[in-house]
């Protein structure tokens, strides 16, 4: 057998070339190469089936928390404390109408931390976003990247070097948001969805503010192939939507006016 001798400066810029490549933290379609120093959890409110999801730079140990319950802002005050991060920001997809934000109890359990949503949300933030402004946190950043349909200021936050897209509830898994209340359109949410997220590659993974049926990601791609309203014509979907005949959530008279102030109603 052939023995092949290495020497220390060639191991050495093998090193080197490696390091650079994962900094670089590219994604390929198919091949995804992820950066290392990124932190992602997924959090759950068994109550709203909602998911709150926390991304930090574990180099920095800057962090930010999207769609907080606030029934749960202790918990997830806890856990970003344990886990030596620094929450800068604490986001919603949208104003929701099912659920309390936990973004003003989070802020007043972490201070520093400011609240951020989509300035056509109507909502009170510290920060207002516009289509195509982007959150940093540490060497990571999520595009705001506007999909009304399900209200008229929901926004997808899209991690593009993680190939990730938090959506809210604009797309959920083989499901989308209700466009029956809070300026609601069907037409709207069919053209945002396709125009927005289903041109995203089919590898980005669809992280949604909730789910009822126990499945927690999915991905552009299966999307596309499998969800079925999205997957039909925007007439069909219009009559999908039209004919839901769900039942208002629960705590809609409570949550609409206190999320439109931080939840600090
Ligand atoms: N039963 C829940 C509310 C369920 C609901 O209406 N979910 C919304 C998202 S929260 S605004 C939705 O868009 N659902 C779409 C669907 O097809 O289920 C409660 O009482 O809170
Ligand atoms: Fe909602």
């Amino acid at each position: 057998m052939m023995k092949i001798k290495y020497s220390l400066h060639t191991l050495r810029l093998a090193q080197a070339l490696l390091a650079t490549r994962t900094r670089q933290h590219r994604c390929f379609s198919g091949a995804i190469e992820k950066s290392n120093n990124f932190f992602f959890r997924q959090l759950f409110d068994t109550e709203s089936c909602t998911y709150t999801y926390l991304l930090g730079d574990s180099d920095t140990r800057e962090a930010v928390l999207i769609d907080p319950v606030l029934e749960q802002a202790e918990r997830d005050a806890k856990l970003i404390t344990e886990l030596g991060f620094k929450l800068i920001y604490a986001m919603n997809t949208h104003m929701h109408a099912d659920h309390i934000t936990g973004t003003g109890r989070l802020k007043s359990l972490l201070p520093g931390s400011r609240s951020v949503i989509g300035k056509s949300s109507g909502a009170q933030a510290d920060i207002h976003l516009c289509d195509g402004e982007a959150v940093r946190f540490g060497c990571h950043q999520l595009v705001a990247c506007s999909t009304p349909g399900h209200t008229n200021g929901c926004f997808t936050f899209v991690c593009h070097e993680q190939c990730m897209a938090f959506t809210g509830d604009a797309l959920l898994i083989r499901g989308c948001g209700r466009t029956d209340f809070q300026e609601g359109s069907p037409e709207t949410l069919y053209h945002s969805v396709h125009s927005r997220i289903f041109t995203l590659p089919d590898h980005f993974k669809v992280y949604p503010a909730h789910d009822y049926k126990g499945q927690t990601a999915s991905s552009v791609g299966e999307e596309k192939k499998y969800n079925p309203r999205l997957t039909k014509s925007l007439e069909e979907f219009v009559q999908i939507m039209d004919n839901l005949n769900l039942p208002y959530p629960k705590k809609i008279d409570e949550s609409i006016p206190a999320n439109k102030v931080c939840g600090l109603f």
